[in-house]
């Protein structure tokens, strides 16, 4: 069966590849997920400078297996270095490179962007919108006007096809209003649905505390329990951008959840806490196991059933 996809004008030889965030802040993780089964890969999301990100524990994965939380507080390398590895990178590779930015100020993502425009390298940019906004207001996603005006700015200096990384959203009036403004900005080619679901809290039984040493304990929950939140917002939006493509994650633990993202409207299907636990040989798994199951239903392609889930 073929797992193949073309994602902002780029070919993936198979729609997986890792959620921002998970191994891929350093060359090794990246180079590990290149020789693995994945089908991409995306960096780190990247801050102006670098940053250690918050005190461990920061992330853990929840037990019985239903997901993860996590603080870890952007910490990455600094652009410059996610820049000079996309100047390396060999492009004649089979796996495009996908670079994720995440400013804490617009100012930061103009210069970032302006720095990769000015290298004219074949990766792709995508924006993460869940990164910080001005302090005592929400994330960048779940500010409607102040994510029109970052739009309005980045979307002509970036001028090729890129992506954007939304924050889960609940209520069908904000999936009308995103994707009004994601529809003004024709270079916008995708959007990531979801980023973690924003601001959960693990807390332990017999110790009586919070999981994890940052904000209280508070982080953003991931893995199987977001899952349905995941193929809400990924079906949203491919029902709400014509022309325009949704890469799905969240939840995928199997060939299953991403056969169900697919057919939600995905056009590749990432994956975060699964890969944090098991590694990248997950990639081979979740590979075989979607082809079983388009077999045992007669697809051919991940063309044949995209976006084609049934309502009664
Ligand atoms: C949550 C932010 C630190 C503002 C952005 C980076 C990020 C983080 C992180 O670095 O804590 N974790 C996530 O699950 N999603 C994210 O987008």
């Amino acid at each position: 069966v073929d797992l193949s996809t073309t994602i902002a004008g780029a070919h993936l030889d198979n729609v997986f590849f890792n959620a921002s965030g998970v191994w891929c802040q350093h060359e090794e993780e990246l180079q590990a997920l290149l020789e693995s089964g994945s089908g991409s890969l995306i960096t780190k999301s990247a801050t102006y400078e670098h940053r250690e990100g918050n005190p461990s524990p920061r992330y853990l994965p929840l037990p019985s297996g239903i997901g993860s939380i996590n603080s870890m507080g952007l910490p990455n390398e600094g652009y410059e270095y996610y820049l000079n590895y996309a100047r390396k990178f060999d492009y004649t590779h089979a796996k495009p490179l996908f670079i994720s930015l995440s400013g804490l100020s617009l100012a930061d993502n103009v210069k970032m962007v302006e720095a990769f425009v000015q290298a004219n390298l074949p990766c792709i940019l995508e924006v993460n919108f869940s990164c910080p906004n001005v302090p005592g207001k929400p994330q960048l996603g779940y500010d409607i006007d102040a994510m029109d005006a970052a739009l309005a700015t980045l979307a002509p200096l970036i001028k090729k096809p890129f992506g954007i990384k939304l924050p889960p959203y609940f209520d069908i009036a904000h999936f009308d209003q995103v994707a009004a403004v994601v529809n003004k900005y024709d270079n916008l080619a995708y959007v990531t649905c979801i980023n973690s679901v924003g601001n959960g809290l693990a807390i332990d039984l017999d110790t009586e505390t919070a999981l994890i040493k940052p904000k209280d304990g508070f982080g953003g929950l991931g893995g199987l329990m977001v899952l349905n939140t995941a193929l809400a917002n990924v079906n949203a939006f491919y029902r709400r951008l014509p022309g325009k493509q949704v890469i799905g994650v969240g939840g995928v633990v199997s060939g299953k959840e991403a056969f169900l993202h697919i057919l939600a409207g995905a056009s590749a299907v990432q994956i975060g806490t699964q890969l944090k636990e098991e590694g990248p040989a997950m990639f081979d798994r979740i590979k075989k196991e979607l082809t079983e199951i388009m077999e045992k239903k007669g697809y051919k392609s991940v063309e044949e059933f995209r976006g084609k889930v049934k309502t009664l």
